[in-house]
């Protein structure tokens, strides 16, 4: 994977959060048959922000992110993305405007090779076989050359998705988020199972994305947090507990007892 660009200092990347929110979420609350699993969220998204979302198992941060991409509905709350209240929005439409939410596992078509990978997910008519069959113009080209490079796999177009590595599976499936624009990435544990160089790679390809959009991470691995976030959020039985530095986190009590003291450095 080439080397990421320079991204942003994170005192940039601060100011500019603060001055231009690109979502925005106000008294959220997501409930299952009466059990509320967010309860009255605020949370601001900054442009070009890569924000660490953590808390112990059950703390809501994937119902966050269900919520924000609309494969949930809020009970109540609004979530503002540009002009939008995405709360009442269907899912396709939440990802038309610019919201790409990548799962935990790769689901990249293992038959195809990268580049029709990557094909199949421009913004294009729907179905497998006018994508295939359309000339593609010198822009859409392009925009698959430079993810490819993006995303690290520049000289593997021709292989199958299904003969990568796990990680390069990974990378693939951002590329296909990626090449559909979005202004804002919602990840899942996305170095989860990569090994240590792999893990790495994601980081560098994590800030890469950030230096032009704005990315929620959802993670447990508290040393690739360490290592990657600007800022995180904390989460806990369904609110915020503490958003900060992870210096911040790391010594604040209150985590510490919910979180840190008792989940450990990495989890299983
Ligand atoms: N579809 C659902 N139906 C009922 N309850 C749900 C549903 N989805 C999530 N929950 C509950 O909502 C709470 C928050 O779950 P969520 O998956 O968002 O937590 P999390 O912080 O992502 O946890 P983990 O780190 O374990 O993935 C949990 O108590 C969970 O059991």
């Amino acid at each position: 994977m080439p080397k990421a660009a320079p991204a942003q200092a994170p005192a940039e990347a601060e100011a500019g959060s603060l001055d231009t929110p690109v979502l925005k979420t106000q008294g959220l609350e997501v409930s299952f048959d009466g059990f509320k699993a967010i309860r009255g969220v605020d949370f601001t998204l900054g442009r070009g922000e890569l924000r660490f979302l953590i808390g112990p198992n059950g703390a809501g941060k994937t119902t966050l992110l269900d919520a924000i991409c609309g494969k949930v509905k809020p009970s109540r709350g609004s979530i503002r993305f540009g002009g939008t209240d995405l709360a009442k929005l269907q899912e396709h439409r939440i990802a038309q405007l610019g919201i790409g939410r990548k799962f935990q596992a790769p689901s990249v078509f293992a038959e195809l090779t990268v580049y029709e990978n990557l094909e199949l997910s421009l913004k294009q008519p729907r179905g497998i076989w006018p994508a295939l069959t359309r000339r593609l113009s010198g822009e859409q080209r392009d925009a698959i050359d430079r993810t490819l490079e993006t995303i690290g796999l520049r000289d593997k177009p021709k292989w199958t998705a299904g003969s990568l590595s796990h990680g390069e599976k990974q990378w693939l499936e951002i590329g296909m988020l990626l090449i559909q624009d979005p202004q804002v990435l919602l990840l899942d544990e996305p170095a989860a199972g990569m090994t240590d160089k792999e893990t790495m790679q994601t980081g560098e390809l994590l800030l890469t994305i950030a230096s032009d959009r704005s990315i929620i991470v959802v993670e447990h691995d508290m040393e690739f947090v360490r290592e990657y976030a600007r800022t995180v959020t904390v989460m806990h039985e369904g609110q915020i507990l503490r958003e900060g530095s992870m210096d911040d986190i790391q010594n604040d009590d209150r985590v510490a007892e919910v979180y840190l003291g008792r989940r450990g450095e990495r989890h299983a």
